[in-house]
């Protein structure tokens, strides 16, 4: 893709933002950084060691300069493991140290883990300042739209967090060409989950391109990036703080985000959820809500998309299967302790099941 970038807004209490979708905005950072904040305004970049060698960090930075006086950087460990308190508190000390203050900004580059990680301790930090998206992978087209800003706990994903919405959102594809494969993948997962929540079309447009996409062809990339962003924006401006609709979105993680908590880092993101939605799916057919037809047809897209879909034998014992569900009892969509899932009805339409029996979830994850 080439040109004029694509851009989508979406609407949020602190303020509407853009989502700005295109190549060499890394290059451009600093005329679309004076659109929306003061040159004087400090800049602190928080980004993803492993992007300093691929050349990403010192352009963002060459570009900033030419416009803002103050701009610092600091690098965190790549991996889920940096969703930390600890890392949280040596960002605020690094904020510190630079001198930020109420009116400074947090530029956040990476992946999900980097926009979760700094964007909490933007939205803490002075009691919340401001704070900027500019996503490297292709899962943190979910991550970076919408506000949800969150560390992890021992005791389960994102459990300690807030609603910060960005002041813009700054997707370069251009960095989407040094993603190692299986973050392809897992990045295609939210993508998939975003066709099934709402958009057949979307779920029909990576059935059909699911090849280039794992190969980087930047065209399907950048169609596939616009249609998944369209509907992530469209759910969270209907409904920023999930008290209906947003909910869908965790298509999927219930079981999912209880698989990685188990076992940290251990599967990417993309790859938790492909297993969640397909162990959701299958609750859902117990539930008599929906066919086998559809569950066969996720289950081929996730299989190309090189995504699995299913536990390992040794990770469903009954200690693991215990485990699995004291995490989802954990879940920020329970109440009382109870299993909520998100269940697809059809291909683009699923529904909130507040509470499901404990014995139809066992069967499903035990078989
Ligand atoms: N806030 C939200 O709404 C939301 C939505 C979805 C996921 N998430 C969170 O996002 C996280 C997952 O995000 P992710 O999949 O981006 O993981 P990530 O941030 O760990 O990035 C994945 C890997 O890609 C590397 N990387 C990043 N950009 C790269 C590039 N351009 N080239 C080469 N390597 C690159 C990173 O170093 C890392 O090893 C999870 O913690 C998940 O809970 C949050
Ligand atoms: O934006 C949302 O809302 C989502 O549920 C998107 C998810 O893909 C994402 O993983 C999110 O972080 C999960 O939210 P949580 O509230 O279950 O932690
Ligand atoms: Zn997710």
């Amino acid at each position: 893709m080439t040109g004029t970038p694509k851009e989508l807004t979406v609407t949020a209490q602190q303020g509407d933002y853009k989502v700005v979708i295109g190549t060499g905005l890394l290059q451009q950072a600093s005329s679309w950084l004076t659109s929306i904040l003061n040159p004087k305004t400090s800049l602190m970049i928080v980004y993803d060691a492993k992007l300093e060698s691929l050349g990403y960090v010192k352009t963002l930075e060459q570009s900033l300069k030419k416009e803002f006086v103050n701009v610092y950087s600091f690098a965190v460990e790549s991996g889920e493991s940096s969703k930390s308190l600890q890392h949280a508190a040596r960002l605020y000390s690094a904020f510190l140290a630079a001198g930020l203050d109420r009116r400074s900004a947090v530029l956040a580059l990476g992946g999900g883990v980097i926009g979760d990680l700094a964007g909490f301790a933007a939205a803490t930090f002075m009691r919340g300042i401001d704070f900027v998206q500019i996503p490297t992978t292709l899962l943190a087209h979910d991550a970076s739209i919408g506000g949800k800003v969150a560390i992890n706990l021992p005791e389960g994903k994102n459990l300690v967090g807030a609603f910060h919405a960005p002041r813009l959102v700054l997707y370069d594809v251009a960095t989407l060409q040094t993603l190692p494969l299986y973050e392809r993948s897992s990045g295609l997962a939210e993508a998939i989950k975003h066709g099934v929540i709402y958009d057949p079309e979307l779920f029909a447009y990576i059935e059909e391109h699911v090849e280039p996409i794992l190969l980087g062809d930047s065209d399907a990339l950048t169609h596939l990036l616009y249609q998944s962003c369209k509907v992530k924006a469209k759910i969270v401006s209907q409904d920023e703080r999930e008290s209906g609709i947003r909910a869908f979105l965790n298509f999927g993680h219930t079981i999912g985000h209880a698989i990685e908590a188990l076992q940290y880092g251990y599967y990417t993101h993309g790859a938790a959820v492909a297993i969640g939605m397909i162990y959701e799916t299958k609750i859902a057919r117990r539930l008599g809500k929906i066919d086998v037809e559809f569950e066969d047809r996720l289950r081929v897209l996730l299989e190309k998309a090189q995504l699995p879909t299913s536990l390992p034998a040794e990770q469903k014992s009954k200690e693991a299967i215990d485990a699995l569900i004291e995490h989802m009892r954990r879940d920020k969509k329970a109440h009382s302790r109870s299993l909520p899932f998100i269940l697809p009805e059809r291909l683009g339409t699923v529904s909130f099941e507040a509470s499901v029996d404990e014995a139809v979830v066992r069967q499903v994850l035990a078989d």
